[in-house]
């Protein structure tokens, strides 16, 4: 009740009471609610302040969130919402071969070069290939490779990925020594020509095949063999669980049952497991020799000098055996559907394969070196293969220092990502980019495409398993074409999100030529 109210209720109620003592009671009254109130504001007061201050802080970090700290002019684009950015606009997936509508939209409001903030991360994407190159050249020097936080978890810290220096020839040098130029020119040539030759007869036996299921089995059994020496049976169990990878890679990073980035790393826990027992194996018998690159390891981390220990020789192993597979495989399933629509192109592939045979002195003898190099048509194809496929989902690095580019800073400590697809389906730099036409790559038109062209990256990140990807291809295209004919069963309809993706997968039937 308010005070007046009392007051007036006390006067009229009790005649007695003189007005002099009804004032003073009017007063105390008056106070001891004045103090009442006080008392009872006070909370009130200081949630009022820390709500004020809350608000002005949540104001500030939004500002600052869209408006990051930069000493110089930030690239032009949208930081999108606070912590989540762009983030699911930057996955909403094309339902065909062609670009995102995401880099689509940016491309054309902000130019090739654009702010945004990916899974958390402040990011500036680049479809300019003249900053590619840029970006490529300084490496070590203004940027260093780096992956987002899901990456680097999937692969490892210090993994693949970012590693630098001393570790980054010692992993470079054992991968050539698996999958080197020098040893594809000699035996592994005619290992991996047998090894396509009886998968595909394997296929021709079934009446469906999904076309990635097979490849990635067909590589995988060959490359988890020389990598770690384990067997067919063995080396499909540990296949399964790098199928995650790939979206893993840029994911949120949160850790809960349901989302990627746990399926990851819950497989990524299983590959570890296994890698980690067999090492120790090894490391306990060191004098027994498979002939794999676990020898190697186990020779180089039991001698002094070694550069690396188990914890990362196991996250390389991992990556190794992640992209000796995932990567042929997704391009070739990718290429397989592009061959089946484009008739004219087998025509030719046929031709030049035909050929080949016909000059070959044994009919059995297998595959040269010499014959690989002259596979002229069969190159070109592969490069629109590559083009089309762009199977890596970014490249991705981080600036050592504010790196000024076109009149904009890009702050320290921030991601660039390359993306090799927007550039290679770019139609300003590749005409009509979504048609498959290997005849663009002809000697005379290509010298400006080349420059454009970074399916397996650049600088001294150039993927290591480039050489082997190619003749892979190139030996898979020679049986395919010589000795068998396909026709689809079912699937075939691509999405692309970073990556292509075949929702119900792609099914052949491979016939034997008659
Ligand atoms: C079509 C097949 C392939 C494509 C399109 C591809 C693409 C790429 C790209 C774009 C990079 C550069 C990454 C960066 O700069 O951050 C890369 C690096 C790498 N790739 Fe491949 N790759 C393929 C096949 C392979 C294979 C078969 C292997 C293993 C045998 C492999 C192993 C590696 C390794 C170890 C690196 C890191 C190189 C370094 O950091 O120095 N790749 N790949």
């Amino acid at each position: 009740m308010c005070s007046v109210q009392v007051y007036t209720n006390l006067v009229t109620t009790n005649s007695t009471v003189s007005l002099a003592k009804a004032i003073d009671l009017y007063n105390r009254i008056k106070d001891s609610s004045t103090m009442e109130q006080q008392i009872l504001q006070a909370p009130y007061a200081v949630l009022c302040c820390v709500g004020t201050l809350l608000a002005a802080w949540f104001v500030n970090w939004v500002y600052r969130w869209t408006n990051p700290p930069c000493r110089g002019k930030l690239p032009p684009g949208s930081m999108g919402f606070p912590i989540i950015g762009e983030t699911f606009r930057f996955f909403r997936p094309s339902i065909s071969l062609d670009i995102p509508t995401f880099y689509k939209q940016r491309l054309q409001r902000y130019g090739p070069m654009f702010k945004t903030s990916l899974v958390g991360q402040p990011v500036v994407v680049s479809m300019d290939p003249e900053l590619n190159r840029f970006i490529f050249q300084q490496e070590g020097k203004l940027f260093r490779s780096w992956y987002p936080d899901t990456s680097n978890s999937i692969f490892g810290k210090d993994s693949i990925c970012s590693y630098d220096g001393t570790l980054h020839r010692y992993v470079r040098g054992l991968a050539a020594r698996k999958f080197g130029h020098e040893i594809l020119k000699g035996d592994f040539l005619a290992e991996l020509s047998g090894t396509i030759a009886s998968s595909l007869q394997a296929w021709a036996a079934e009446p469906s095949i999904e076309v990635k299921e097979g490849i990635s089995n067909m590589i995988f059994d060959m490359t988890a063999r020389k990598l770690i020496g384990v067997d067919v049976k063995c080396a499909r169990e540990l296949r399964r669980n790098f199928e995650s990878f790939f979206k893993g890679m840029i994911a949120f990073p949160l850790y809960f049952p349901g989302t990627t980035f746990y399926q990851c790393m819950q497989k990524r826990r299983k590959v570890q497991n296994v890698l980690k027992e067999m090492l120790k194996e090894r490391l306990s018998t060191p004098e027994k020799r498979h002939g794999d690159l676990l020898d190697i390891v186990v020779h180089d981390l039991l001698s002094e000098n070694s550069v690396a220990d188990v914890k990362f020789t196991i996250d390389a192993i991992a990556a190794l055996l992640f992209a000796s597979f995932a990567t042929i495989a997704s391009t070739l399933t990718v290429s397989m559907k592009l061959l089946t629509d484009h008739p004219k192109v087998v025509e030719a592939l046929t031709e030049e394969h035909e050929a080949i045979l016909k000059k070959r002195e044994g009919l059995n003898s297998s595959i040269t070196w010499e014959e690989y190099k002259s596979m002229k048509f069969t190159a070109q194809v592969m490069n629109e293969m590559t083009r089309l496929s762009n199977v890596a989902p970014g490249i991705f690095r981080k600036t050592l220092k504010d790196v000024q580019v076109n009149g904009y800073t890009i702050p320290a400590g921030w991601l660039v990502m390359i993306s090799p697809m927007a550039v290679h389906l770019n139609p300003t730099l590749f005409e009509d980019p979504l048609n498959f036409n290997p005849w663009r790559w002809q000697e005379d038109k290509r010298s400006t495409i080349l420059r454009n062209f970074i399916p397996f990256g650049g600088g001294i990140r150039l993927c290591v398993g480039a050489d082997f990807s190619k003749v892979f291809i190139a030996l898979f295209l020679h049986t395919l074409v010589t000795k068998y004919r396909w026709r689809e069963i079912k699937g075939g309809n691509v999405l692309r999100v970073t990556e292509i993706v075949f929702p119900e997968g792609y099914h052949i039937q491979l016939l034997p030529r008659i």
